[in-house]
């Protein structure tokens, strides 16, 4: 477990945003680099409850994605998830949107949809970099990443950062968002590496983003970045 140290920081954010400076979120510093923070209640009971209704509706097993192939793969990844894009509710994935916007500073025009995930007993995802591997895509990496929390799971079921020494607590209510990739070149930054820990007891929800490169007035130019090199 991460202890606690003078440089771990927590504050109410307003993002001189006038409605923020009514109710701020709750950020927290994980990590500079990379860059990774945390936020208390930035997703509510009722979003919850309308996400994990739709989903739980329509739920697939997780595929895992290995050697240009995309596979079930227990030993790798064990879950059950649904994908959404913000067209199946826009008033809800809008205002997610947004809220996402403001705490990144970062377009949501070029990401990816909602995907929903449900892990029951034994459910895991075993280390792994988000961003891309091979090669590039349409809109770029995956630059930044957003996990909702969206179930307690108080002993177990923890987000695990080997190479931070650090462990999320898999908190109703909370995310988790952290840079992939470095701003001066785009390459990946290996202490984005990190897992799902098996769930032991209960179950758990999450939900994750990933916004893209493309379009975020980044330093420098994804498209020459031919060959993605992890550092
Ligand atoms: O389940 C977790 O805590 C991590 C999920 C994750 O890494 C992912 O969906 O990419
Ligand atoms: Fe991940």
């Amino acid at each position: 477990m991460r202890p606690l140290t003078c440089d771990f920081k927590c504050r109410y954010q307003t993002k001189n945003s006038p409605y923020r400076i009514l109710m701020p979120f709750k950020e927290e510093d994980i990590s500079s680099d990379p860059n990774v923070k945390l936020y208390h209640d930035i997703i509510y009971d009722e979003e919850i409850k309308t996400i994990t209704d739709m989903a739980s509706k329509d739920l697939s097993d997780a595929e895992y994605y290995s050697n240009g192939k995309i596979t079930l793969l227990e030993d790798r990844r064990l879950g059950q998830l649904k994908w959404f894009s913000e067209n199946v509710n826009p008033a809800l994935f809008g205002k997610l949107n947004e809220r996402i916007e403001c705490i990144t500073d970062y377009s949501t025009k070029t990401a990816e949809g909602y995907q929903t995930v449900n892990y029951g007993l034994g459910g895991h995802f075993s280390v792994h970099v988000d961003a891309f591997t091979d090669g590039l895509k349409l809109n770029g990496n995956r630059l930044v990443t957003i996990l909702f929390y969206m179930t307690d799971v108080p002993n177990d079921g923890y987000t695990v950062f080997p190479n931070l020494n650090y462990v999320a607590h898999c908190s109703k209510g909370t995310a988790l968002v952290w840079l992939n990739l470095y701003l001066n070149n785009g390459s990946i930054n290996s202490g984005t590496f990190h897992g799902g820990c098996p769930v032991i007891k209960g179950n758990k929800w999450i939900m994750t983003k990933g916004i893209y490169e493309e379009g975020q007035h980044l330093t420098y130019n994804w498209r020459n970045n031919e060959k993605i090199t992890i550092v």
